[in-house]
């Protein structure tokens, strides 16, 4: 059910009267505190009386993501206005936008002279709800471009329906963005990936989009793109051949390959029978975002450079051993571990950039 806090937020609570969100347990920012105070509009299973007034512990962060994800569309004026929001406030205009994938939120620790938004002070922009995604806009110098990088993304799990999870995306490219750098924490599918390797996305599998969902959905302003946009290609070759090179410079080819990504919805991790699909599909790594993305980036013409760090393997097989399950700790642990690499490769790629532009 749901009710509305004396401020106007919107708070929800399921059959036994328990909050929706996270069960308790701690966001990413730790910050739980009372937040709001409602009447319950119905007899509740643990004997809640009707109108008896109960309360809810949802952080703020919740409840303004609940709020956020209650709100409709956003029309390209909104995202003009959130661009100019970023632009006049950093006196920057950003060359290349980079999304830092769960516990990737270093890569945006690199940026010189930074101005750093956090989400919920930029207007209508949506807040992040899952651990290892910061939620700040940072924007600065990085190897002599001007870059924006989100500290934190918005997943489909979240509650947020796909247009608003890359409605950022459609932010950078108003701000100036040419190029989009998509990272992600993945499960390697492939069996000859290892954990901690780094796979450059060269084609995806939308899941989401063959259940009849995309971030496209809905009238097309025909300012970001066309309504029928091409997807072959979507990855930049060029930008792929440069990280490969890269990769060879700082002595990981091994550990480096390109590949085939898949974006389920989440948030559960896949069952065998799921895996040992997408493995007959072609894919080599599976997550739970980016494709939204990248789509949303090739509708508005963005030059798109993505990679996944592999920090699982997935089984293909059965099996009673525990080690065979994925975990976001040991995604976490493992982003932490490999961050120095992926923060060096984007590094690199994006000197390269601007040595040639
Ligand atoms: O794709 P990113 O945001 O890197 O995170 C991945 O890791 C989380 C699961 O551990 C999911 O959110 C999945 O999508
Ligand atoms: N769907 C999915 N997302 C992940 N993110 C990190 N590892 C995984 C995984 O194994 N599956």
């Amino acid at each position: 059910m749901t009710g509305y806090n004396s401020n106007g937020d919107v708070a929800t609570s399921n059959a036994n009267g328990h909050q929706n969100g996270h069960n308790g347990s701690s966001n990413n920012n730790g910050n739980r505190q009372l937040t709001a105070d409602y009447t319950a509009q119905e007899n509740h299973t643990n004997n809640i009386n009707s109108q008896e007034k109960i309360q809810c512990y949802l952080s703020t962060e919740e409840l303004r993501a609940l709020r956020v994800m209650n709100e409709d569309t956003y029309p390209y004026e909104v995202i003009q206005e959130i661009a100019d929001f970023i632009v006049k406030g950093s006196n920057m205009r950003p060359k290349i936008g980079i999304i830092c994938g769960s516990g990737l939120g270093s890569l945006a620790d690199i940026i010189q002279d930074a101005k750093v938004f956090e989400y919920e002070k930029i207007p209508n922009f949506p807040v992040s709800t899952v651990e290892g995604h910061a939620g700040k806009l940072v924007v600065g110098n990085l190897e002599g471009a001007v870059v924006m990088a989100m500290q934190g993304r918005f997943h489909f799990y979240e509650g947020y329906p796909l247009a608003k999870c890359s409605m950022p995306v459609r932010v950078m490219k108003l701000c100036g963005v040419e190029y989009l750098f998509a990272t992600n924490a993945a499960g390697g599918i492939n069996p000859k990936y290892s954990v901690g390797d780094i796979m450059l996305m060269h084609d995806h599998v939308n899941m989401l989009g063959f259940a009849g969902n995309s971030p496209l959905q809905g009238p097309n302003d025909p300012r970001f793109g066309p309504r029928f946009p091409a997807l072959v290609n979507s990855y930049n070759k060029e930008l792929i051949n440069k990280a490969l090179e890269i990769g060879k410079q700082m002595g990981i080819e091994a550990n480096m390959h390109v590949g085939v990504y898949s974006c389920l919805g989440g948030p559960t991790y896949e069952t065998i029978a799921e895996l040992k699909a997408l493995r007959m599909m072609g894919v080599d790594a599976v997550g739970m975002s980016t494709v939204h993305e990248v789509i949303t980036a090739r509708h508005c013409d963005m030059k798109v450079f993505a990679f996944s760090l592999i920090t699982n393997k997935c089984a293909t097989e059965y099996s009673d051993k525990k080690d065979d399950e994925a975990n976001h700790d040991e995604v976490m642990a493992v982003a932490k571990n490999r961050q120095k690499a992926c923060c060096e490769l984007v590094a690199r790629l994006i000197r390269q950039i601007q040595a040639s532009s």
